[in-house]
């Protein structure tokens, strides 16, 4: 089943919560056509529908904690199966979250060929994230909730960015910068793909 994907890129973008993930796999779905699932979004779909499960996961989220591996994994394998015939490439944006989701991910779907750290300070992440707050509507964007996920961040995210520098593919973009200028780091990593 997961044949259709084997020939496709996979990019991971992992980064802190509001360092600009969204931000910038928008532009990239804009200039190079890759299929843009966030694991988030997909988790905050089911969390709309209003389903049992989308309630224990609101639980789990508005808390800053982490959904259990295989929901979420599975989630993405779906939707990279709806769209295998037509995507030249995927990014996964704010997944892997620990090794482990990395690990099973690698089993069940693929290898990626570069991982995109979207790297911010936690201060400037907490700023940006009490902004969106304002209008997102997003139930985690409180200061309660960005500090655990901030605390999640480099607990069990962080150590997976060096899982994969030690296979090479890491490209750290400084989002720091303008949302411009973080792009065109991102461009010269994608472009440097084959
Ligand atoms: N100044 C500035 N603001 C940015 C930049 N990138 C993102 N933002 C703002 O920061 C906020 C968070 O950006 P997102 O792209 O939603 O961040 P994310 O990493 O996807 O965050 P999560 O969805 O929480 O994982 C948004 O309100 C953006 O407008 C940047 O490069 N510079
Ligand atoms: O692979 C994932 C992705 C997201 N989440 C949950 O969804 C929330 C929001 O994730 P998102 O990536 O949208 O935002 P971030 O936390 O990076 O700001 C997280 O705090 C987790 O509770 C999760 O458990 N596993
Ligand atoms: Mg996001």
């Amino acid at each position: 089943m997961a044949d259709k994907i084997k020939d496709a890129k996979i990019i991971f973008v992992v980064g802190g919560p509001g360092s600009g993930k969204g931000t910038q796999c928008e532009k990239i779905v804009a200039k190079y056509g890759y299929t843009h699932l966030s694991s988030g979004d997909l988790l905050r779909i089911e969390v709309a529908s209003g389903s049992d499960r989308g309630k224990q996961l609101q639980a789990i989220m508005q808390k800053g904690e982490l959904v259990p591996l295989d929901t979420v994994l599975d989630m993405i394998k779906d939707a990279m199966i709806a769209k295998a015939d037509v995507s030249k490439g995927f990014l996964i944006d704010g997944y892997p979250r620990e090794v482990k989701q990395g690990e099973e991910f690698e089993k069940k779907i693929g290898k990626p060929c570069l991982l995109l750290y979207v790297d911010a300070k936690a201060e400037t992440m907490v700023k940006r994230l009490m902004k969106r707050g304002e209008t997102s509507g997003r139930s985690d964007d409180n200061e309660e909730t960005i500090k655990k996920r901030l605390d999640l961040y480099y607990k069990a995210t962080e150590p997976v960015i060096s899982f994969y520098e030690g296979r090479g593919i890491v490209r750290k973009v400084d989002s720091e910068l303008p949302v411009d200028e973080v792009f065109s780091q991102v461009s010269t990593a994608i472009d440097a793909l084959k």
